[in-house]
């Protein structure tokens, strides 16, 4: 048996890292990894998401050269091999990145194979026992394939493999109306292909206020994308045209003709083949791996960070997780999930940025509730760019002057987010805001007017 001072199960987004605390500290690790290093991020999510955004942008932009007063001499093609070859390249990239830097670390050992517990501190991975006092799970998710009526009679992709199309669908059914569903909408639609999206709420993009959701769609709608909500019985058959789609929507046609269809309806644990179970971890209801504050689980010797522990679901969180667990371990700090200030954005075009609560929940959590809002239009930077769709929220509690959360839906709202969400985190008040001098011309200037539209 192998004996290291740590094991990380999983080279996602935070196991690496937290490898290289241990390497950097002179202690004895292994990490081990069953697919590609940089998990789910860097290979099937993130980086060929943006990239192809990307892609997608540029013909977007192209076809409005001439709102710019710009001639392209002819009809914008989309060279699909290309754009795959692309993203392709910036995935390999990166991978290749984490595995150099990996392997060039002289204390840590990368093992290729599948993990699994045999008991508290004894991980078999093929033939090979490890053993180690402190172990680190960093296993992720992968996409839920719901047990809709028909799918197993006909063909469908998940984010795994729509990485490795590099042909235009025809018409591009995408079941699931949030952040996969509609990035990619857009990005197909963009390159040329029809698009209808099937979500079985009443709206998209769920979990934002209804403001959002609406001008979200329109956005989409606005491109061609056709969307379908309130799709409660979906089920599918094969057709021949390719692969009927059934939505049983109260208005519209009740089956939609695909030539492909995605499934992007959530994410689910890679918590079901780790023997979890001759550990003693323990999992919730929905398979994700019950673990407290600093992250760890309730078996001594071993932490759950990222996807897999339920308490974030993007790169960010599950980089924060690795920061929390080494500024505990190694810095002697106190961290605590409970400090994060979740933000995250979703990468249409124009993006929306998010930060904190939103409207609905503010009200809902009891907060005397301030609310502000400005249209894209009143933007100087936006009307220069022609890119004037969406608007700027931010939420506020009028006792404490405390902001509660903010969303800009809108060019540059990715970024520009980013000056509420700093200033929330060293809990500043909206006077602050209000009084910041930000750059002209930006987009992130019109906050203080927004600020000052409160009621
Ligand atoms: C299409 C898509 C787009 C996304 N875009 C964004 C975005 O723009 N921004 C953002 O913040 N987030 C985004 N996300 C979410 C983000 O990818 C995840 O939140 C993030 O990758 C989670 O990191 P992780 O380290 O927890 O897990 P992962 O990155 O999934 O890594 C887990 C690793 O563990 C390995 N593993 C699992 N079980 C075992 C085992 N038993 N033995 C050995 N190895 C194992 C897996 O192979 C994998 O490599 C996106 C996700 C998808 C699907
Ligand atoms: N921009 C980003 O940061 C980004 C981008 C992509 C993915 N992600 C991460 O990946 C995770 C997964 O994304 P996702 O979009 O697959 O999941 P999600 O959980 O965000 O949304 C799933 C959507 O599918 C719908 N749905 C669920 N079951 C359905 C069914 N049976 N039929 C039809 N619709 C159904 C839901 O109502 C919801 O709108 C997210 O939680 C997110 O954290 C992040």
């Amino acid at each position: 048996m192998k004996s290291f001072d740590a094991i990380i199960i999983g080279a996602g987004q935070a196991g690496p890292s937290l490898a290289g605390r241990f390497n950097d500290a002179g202690k004895t690790v292994a990490i081990i990894e069953r697919k590609h290093v940089g998990g789910t991020c860097v290979n099937t999510g993130c980086k060929p998401t943006k990239t192809l955004v990307a892609s997608a942008y540029a013909a977007h932009l192209a076809r409005r050269a001439s709102d710019y007063g710009i001639g392209i001499g002819g009809e914008v093609s989309v060279d699909m091999p290309a754009v795959m070859r692309r993203s392709h390249k910036v995935t390999l990239d990166s991978r290749h990145g984490n595995e150099t830097w990996l392997e060039g670390m002289p204390h840590c050992t990368l093992i290729r194979g599948h993990a699994r517990f045999e008991c508290k501190n004894v991980i078999r991975v093929g033939d090979e026992l490890l053993t180690a006092p402190q172990i680190f799970l960093n296993v992720g998710s992968r996409a839920t394939i719901p047990d809709f009526a028909g799918i197993s009679d006909v063909p469908y992709m998940t984010n795994s493999d729509i990485v490795l199309l590099d042909r235009l669908p025809k018409h591009l059914v995408i079941v699931g109306g949030s952040y996969i569903g509609l990035e990619y909408a857009q990005i197909y639609r963009r390159f040329g292909a029809e698009v209808t999206v099937v979500e079985k709420g009443p709206r998209l993009i769920g979990r934002e206020d209804d403001d959002i959701s609406a001008a979200v769609r329109e956005i989409l709608e606005a491109e061609g994308i056709h969307i379908r909500t309130g799709a409660e019985c979906i089920r599918f058959r094969r057709h021949e045209q390719g692969i009927a789609i059934g939505v049983n929507c109260d208005e519209g046609e009740p089956e939609v003709i695909g030539s492909d269809v995605l499934l992007a309806v959530g994410r689910r644990p890679n918590t079901d083949d780790l023997g979890l179970d001759k550990a003693g971890v323990e999992l919730d209801g929905r398979g994700f791996i019950r673990v407290d504050d600093r992250l760890a689980t309730g078996v001594e010797g071993i932490w759950a960070m990222g996807d897999c522990n339920g308490r974030g679901a993007f790169t960010h969180t599950a980089y924060n997780d690795f920061e929390i667990i080494a500024a505990n371990l190694f810095d002697g700090e106190d961290r605590k999930v409970s400090q994060r200030l979740l933000g995250y954005a979703l990468f249409i075009d124009p993006p929306l940025g998010r930060v904190g609560l939103g409207e609905a929940e503010a009200r809902k959590a009891g907060h005397d509730v301030l609310v502000g809002t400005r249209p894209m239009t009143n933007v100087g930077r936006a009307v220069e760019k022609g890119e004037t769709k969406g608007f700027m929220k931010i939420v506020a509690d009028a006792k404490t002057k405390k902001i509660l959360g903010a969303a800009l839906l809108g060019t540059g709202g990715d970024e520009a987010i980013h000056g509420v969400l700093d200033l929330m985190n060293v809990g500043a008040s909206y006077d602050d805001l209000r009084w910041a001098v930000p750059i002209h011309p930006t987009v992130s200037e019109l906050w203080p007017t927004v600020v000052l539209s409160m009621k």
